[in-house]
C-alpha cells in the first residue's frame, strides 16, 4: 500500500494507551474511513511449549518478551499491501491462542505498545511516535483495576509483579523512550486535544 503511514502509540502499562486508540479509532471509523489497529500485547511470543509455573517467570515488562521480528515483518506486509494473520493473545495463559485474525492493509495504521519506543529495531517504521505519559501511580491504580477484573490476577501477584518487574522495567525502558517520541500526551486516554490533532491528522492522510 503505497503511502501507509504507521503511528505508535506507546507509554506504562494502565497510562490508557488502549482507551486513546480506541477512541481514535471509533472515530475514524464513524467517519467511514479506513484505519488498523495492532496491539504489540499480541505479539508476546508464544510459550505453548512452557509449564504454567515457567510462564510465571517471565519478564513480561522486557522488550524481549515480544517477538519484534514478527511484527515488523507483518507491518512491513502490511506496507506492501499484503494482509497478515494477526496473532491473538491470552493473558490468563500467558501464552498465543491457536487461531490468529487476518488483517488487510489500510493506509493507516496504528501500533499501540509497551515497548514501541524502547526497541531500535522498531523505530523507523513509524512516522509519527506517540507518548501517553502518566504518572506510574495513577498507572498503577488503574492497572489493579483492570487486572482483577480482566485478566484474572490476584491483588497479591498484581502487586507481586509491580515489585519485581513493572515498576523496575518502566524505570529502565518505558519511561527514557519519552525521549524518542514526537507528541507527549498527558492525561491518558481522554486528551480530547491530543485526540483531535491526531484525527486532524489522519483525515488529512485518508481524505
Ligand atoms: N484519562 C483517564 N481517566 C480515567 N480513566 C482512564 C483514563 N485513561 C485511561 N483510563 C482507564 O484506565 C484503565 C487502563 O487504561 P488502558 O487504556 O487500558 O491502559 P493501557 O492500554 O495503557 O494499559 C482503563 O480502564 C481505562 O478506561
Ligand atoms: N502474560 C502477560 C503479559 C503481559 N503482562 C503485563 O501486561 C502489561 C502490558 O500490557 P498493557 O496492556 O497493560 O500495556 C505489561 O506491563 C505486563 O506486565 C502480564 O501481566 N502477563
Amino acid at each position: 500500500m503505497p503511502n501507509t503511514r504507521i503511528i505508535a502509540i506507546s507509554g506504562g502499562s494502565g497510562s490508557g494507551k488502549s482507551l486513546f486508540t480506541q477512541t481514535l479509532i471509533a472515530e475514524i471509523l464513524d467517519e467511514g474511513l479506513d484505519i488498523r489497529v495492532l496491539c504489540e500485547d499480541h505479539y508476546y511470543r508464544d510459550q505453548t511449549h512452557l509449564s504454567m509455573e515457567d510462564r510465571l517467570q517471565t519478564n513480561y515488562d522486557h522488550p524481549k518478551a515480544f517477538e519484534h521480528e514478527l511484527l515488523i515483518r507483518h507491518l512491513e506486509e502490511l506496507k506492501q499491501g499484503q494482509s497478515i494473520d494477526y496473532p491473538q493473545y491470552c493473558f490468563k495463559t500467558h501464552t498465543r491462542l491457536p487461531d490468529t485474525q487476518p488483517i488487510t492493509p489500510a493506509s493507516v495504521i496504528i501500533v499501540e505498545g509497551i515497548m514501541l519506543l524502547a526497541s531500535p529495531e522498531l523505530l523507523p517504521l513509524f512516522d509519527i511516535k506517540v507518548f501517553i505519559d502518566t504518572p506510574l501511580d495513577i498507572c498503577l491504580l488503574r492497572r489493579i483495576t483492570r487486572d482483577l477484573q480482566e485478566r484474572g490476577r490476584s491483588l497479591q501477584s498484581i502487586t507481586e509483579q509491580y515489585e519485581s518487574t513493572v515498576k523496575p522495567m518502566y524505570h529502565k525502558f518505558v519511561a527514557p523512550s519519552r525521549f524518542t517520541a514526537d507528541v507527549i500526551v498527558t492525561q491518558g486516554g481522554k486528551n480530547r486535544i491530543a485526540l483531535d490533532v491526531l484525527k486532524s491528522h489522519i483525515q488529512q492522510v485518508l481524505k
